[in-house]
């Protein structure tokens, strides 16, 4: 969401933005309901304040000129009831157009309709050269038992897996990395709701856009969130935090779900894209100033580098494209993980800053040093997300035998084996 005002003032910058995100969005449709919507609110206020003078009117009147001021005053009350009538529907297809109103994008992004318009910055390391044909994941995860397929989709349907033995292991190593190296940063570990109200979601922007992408309730009313990022975007919604408290940095942890309708055909085998995950994620909650989110943009960028890099995978940093980035970016960079089995690089994470278009939606606000309450800033990134990491790590580190060389930073998760 933004600033009606900035909406009033800026009103070129925000159809630059809708054009270059391809958003389904007529501004000057908004611009009018909101001179409607202010030239009601007067009409009302000023009724309103028309009614009160009636009471003193009534109390010195005699009994004839008391009817008059009866039947004025009825016709006044319909008058004032198809005022406000107005004033609602009004305020609420504007409030509907208010959510769709996309984040500006920076300067910097490539302006395209979608990935294809994606710049790579680096790439970092090198692809493995083996001296075998390597397995794809799913071939070897079969080959060694580490993950049942057919009898999982029995028990839960397409894109349904169960992880078996060591790659259960392989998991919990990970995340027990990522969640170490980011407590040694100062991260707090939250392990949040999956389990959540619509509220979050609009708050975090995944409503009312993506809802077909989302499993819905409607029994209790609630939703299963596709990534931590909803949960940590709502935790302190309706707060006003004392600036001292912030920056707020979280390690969320919990199972995202996502029902992938817009990639129903692609990558319906293996570990890739499933209905259901495990993902460790980096969230920032900071101060309103642009400088501090790009502080933090370049620290959480660079924390999902490290832990690649710590993996030994390869890996390149991607600039997204406007039409990449999504509603309420600023600024998003993508890493995209080598996959022998595809000879080529797929995303394995997303870092991203929001500027307050989160928190104006879920109403997340400081008191700054001067007393000001001010929408806080709100940036995210995958720490790490499997299975799709550990596919990563299958394909990248197997032996000829079908082994898997274990990154040195999990041996320690895994009793200290250099191969599983
Ligand atoms: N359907 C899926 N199956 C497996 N992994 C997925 C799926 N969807 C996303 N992921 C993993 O989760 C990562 C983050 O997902 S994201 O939508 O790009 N971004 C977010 O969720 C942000 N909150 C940052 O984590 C992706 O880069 C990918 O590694």
């Amino acid at each position: 969401m933004l600033d009606k005002r900035f909406i009033r003032e800026n009103p070129q910058a925000v159809k630059d933005a809708v054009a270059a995100k391809g958003i389904d969005l007529d501004v000057d449709e908004l611009l009018q309901l909101d001179r409607d919507n202010r030239k009601l609110q007067f009409e009302v206020d000023e009724a309103q304040a028309r009614r009160k003078s009636f009471a003193k009117q009534f109390a010195g009147a005699d009994a004839a000129r008391r009817a008059e001021l009866r039947a004025e005053h009825e016709a006044f009350d319909r008058q004032l009831k198809d005022l406000r009538e107005q004033l609602a529907r009004t305020g609420g297809r504007l409030s509907e157009l208010m959510l769709l109103v996309p984040g500006i994008p920076w300067s910097g992004a490539p302006v395209g309709a979608d990935e294809s318009a994606n710049v790579v910055l680096r790439t970092v390391g090198e692809p493995p050269e083996f001296d075998f044909t390597p397995l794809d994941h799913t071939a070897l995860a079969e080959k060694r038992g580490w993950a049942e397929f057919a009898r999982a989709r029995r028990v839960a349907g397409e894109r349904a897996y169960a992880l078996v033995g060591d790659m259960v292991m392989l998991e919990r190593a990970v995340h027990s990395y990522a969640l170490d190296l980011l407590r040694g940063l100062d991260f707090t570990p939250v392990s949040v709701p999956a389990l959540v109200r619509e509220e979050p979601l609009v708050g975090t922007g995944m409503l009312p856009k993506a809802r077909e992408e989302i499993y819905a309730i409607p029994a209790d009313d609630l939703y299963l969130a596709g990534t931590a990022e909803v949960a940590l975007v709502g935790l302190h919604a309706g707060e006003i935090l004392d600036v001292g408290r912030l920056p707020i940095r979280y390690a969320g942890i919990s199972p995202c779900f996502r029902r992938e309708i817009g990639s129903a055909s692609r990558d319906v085998r293996g570990l890739l894209r499933v209905h259901q995950f495990e993902k460790v994620e980096q969230f920032v909650l900071c101060a309103a100033d642009e400088a501090e989110s790009a502080r933090w943009h370049a620290e959480l960028l660079a924390t999902a580098e490290r832990i690649l890099s710590d993996l030994g995978l390869c890996y390149e940093v991607v600039e997204c494209a406007t039409g990449d980035m999504g509603v309420g970016k600023f600024r998003m960079n993508d890493i995209n993980t080598w996959f022998p089995s595809l000879g080529r690089f797929r995303e394995t994470h997303s870092c991203s800053t929001l500027h307050d278009w989160q928190a104006r939606r879920a109403n997340l606000r400081y008191r700054d040093t001067d007393g000001t309450v001010r929408f806080a800033h709100t940036l995210n990134n995958t720490a790490v997300a499997t299975p799709r990491l550990l596919a990563a790590l299958l394909e990248n580190f197997q032996t000829a035998d079908g082994e898997v060389r274990v990154p040195k930073v999990l041996r320690p998760y895994l009793g200290g084996r250099e191969l599983i």
